[in-house]
């Protein structure tokens, strides 16, 4: 915007804005009492996360209810007021945190909002997600509400007004405003659609070893009190269904990933998004969720962040974000903060055969990733797929493809030991008790 506009077109419009956004204020307040948009918008966004229903019931009928009215309250009257504001706003993200779910993205998201010149999500805030995530992509205003549309994305966003403060009064230079819905990297549609409206918003993806990332995430499910079938805490068994990926899972995600722009999100979308194993699994396969991103944006407008580095040098890696995204660094003073979303454990723990079982179904989908990006994360250099097991029952286990492995191999051949599948806790070489192994 030139400096003619904003230091004298804007001023001479900013009562009628104020007024405009007061006016949008009140009558938004009276949305949530006509209840009818309530239930409409209430059951929108109960579809698009779907494990909402399930936190009212754990909360019992009375603090269930109370929960449930305030939350679908502030939400109907932050869609309320974002549309009768939509001419005001007319910004889609500058940047946004596509992925990954579990990685870390709350906390990311929470550093970034502390800097003067970022902007979420607008509106009341019940819930740290609110501002956080809009689930604009995974059909938060219906399935089909058109998530592909410019103009219903930009309503999310603040008005000019954030802009001139920003950049006039704060001079806190460039306003930038994101959005950090972690789930859309695992939706392949998301990437067509994002860069028909933003083709030149930066992403970011931040990254952590996926079986982690499998554990968080069902502890998150059970957690809110949603009934999953399955657990990653029970043991690997026959024919596991928990790993199994059906023709009909395939025939399903490649429709989701070839969906026109515009069309109707399919009715099980989110469903199988958040409760089917085969759902996160594929979540986890990090370098083909990233593959439609790099076919339809820059590279060098893509960061990608390790869980390891955010979590052990948050200060550092906040800093090379705002850099990333144009922000300056030194307006934002550091301050820790506790870990966004953090997942009371209670007790559970992976079980150790499907936690192995686990890290070789990633160990592969890894490899892709290191390959993609030219740059190993070491999640899954503890992996090894086969050893040679002595009569004894205890392996000596080394690095695949090492000489020290094929000297071992040959050893343990002679003295008639066998080729078990397995994965190991640690590289190098370590005797592990046959009963241990799957
Ligand atoms: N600073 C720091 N240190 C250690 N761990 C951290 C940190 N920030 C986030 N976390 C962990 O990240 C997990 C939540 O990730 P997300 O915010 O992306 O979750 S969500 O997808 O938005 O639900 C969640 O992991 P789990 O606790 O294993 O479930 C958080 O504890």
């Amino acid at each position: 915007m030139g400096k003619l506009f904003d230091f004298v077109v804007f001023p001479l419009l900013l009562p009628g804005i104020l007024l405009w956004l007061l006016a949008a204020r009140l009558l938004s307040l009276l949305a949530p009492f006509l209840v009818l948009p309530m239930i409409i918008l209430g059951r929108r966004l109960s579809w698009a996360c779907p494990f909402i229903p399930f936190i009212w019931k754990q909360c019992g009928w009375f603090q269930g209810t109370l929960l449930r009215i305030g939350f679908e309250a502030t939400y109907t009257m932050n869609v309320c007021r974002r549309f009768l504001t939509l001419p005001l706003r007319r910004r889609t993200p500058d940047f946004l945190i596509v992925g990954f779910a579990k990685a870390g993205t709350t906390s990311m998201a929470n550093h970034l909002h502390r800097h003067p010149a970022i902007s979420g999500i607008d509106g009341l805030t019940w819930h740290e997600a609110l501002s956080k995530e809009s689930h604009f992509f995974s059909g938060a205003l219906g399935r089909h509400s058109g998530a592909s549309s410019a103009a219903i994305y930009r309503s999310y966003f603040p008005t000019v007004l954030q802009r001139w403060w920003v950049e006039r009064v704060k001079r806190a230079g460039k306003w930038l405003c994101f959005d950090a819905c972690p789930v859309n990297a695992c939706l392949d549609f998301t990437a067509d659609r994002l860069a028909a409206i933003s083709p030149n918003a930066k992403l970011i993806f931040m990254m952590r070893d996926p079986v982690q990332g499998a554990f968080s995430a069902e502890i998150m499910m059970r957690n809110l009190g949603v009934p999953l079938s399955w657990s990653w805490t029970e043991d690997v068994a026959a024919g596991d269904t928990r790993f199994a990926e059906s023709p009909d899972d395939v025939r399903f995600w490649n429709q989701v990933a070839t969906l026109p722009p515009g069309a109707a999100l399919p009715e099980d979308l989110n469903q199988r998004l958040y409760f089917s194993p085969y759902g996160l699994l594929r979540c986890g396969h990090y370098a083909d969720r990233i593959a439609p991103f790099l076919r339809h944006f820059k590279r060098e407008n893509m960061m990608f962040i390790d869980f390891a580095d955010f979590t052990s040098n948050t200060e550092g890696v906040v800093r090379e974000v705002l850099q990333f995204v144009g922000a300056d660094p030194s307006l934002m003073p550091f301050k820790a903060l506790p870990p966004g979303m953090q997942g009371e454990r209670r007790g559970r723990q992976m079980h150790p055969s499907c936690k192995r079982k686990l890290q070789q179904h990633f160990a592969e989908p890894n490899q892709r990733l290191y390959a993609l990006l030219g740059r190993d994360f070491g999640w899954g250099s503890d992996v090894v797929r086969s050893a040679y097991v002595t009569a004894g029952g205890t392996a000596a286990l080394a690095l695949p493809g090492s000489q020290k492995a094929k000297d071992e191999a040959a050893g343990h051949q002679q003295q008639g030991g066998k080729e078990v599948s397995i994965a190991a806790v640690a590289g190098g070489t370590r005797a592990v008790p046959l009963a241990a192994m799957v």
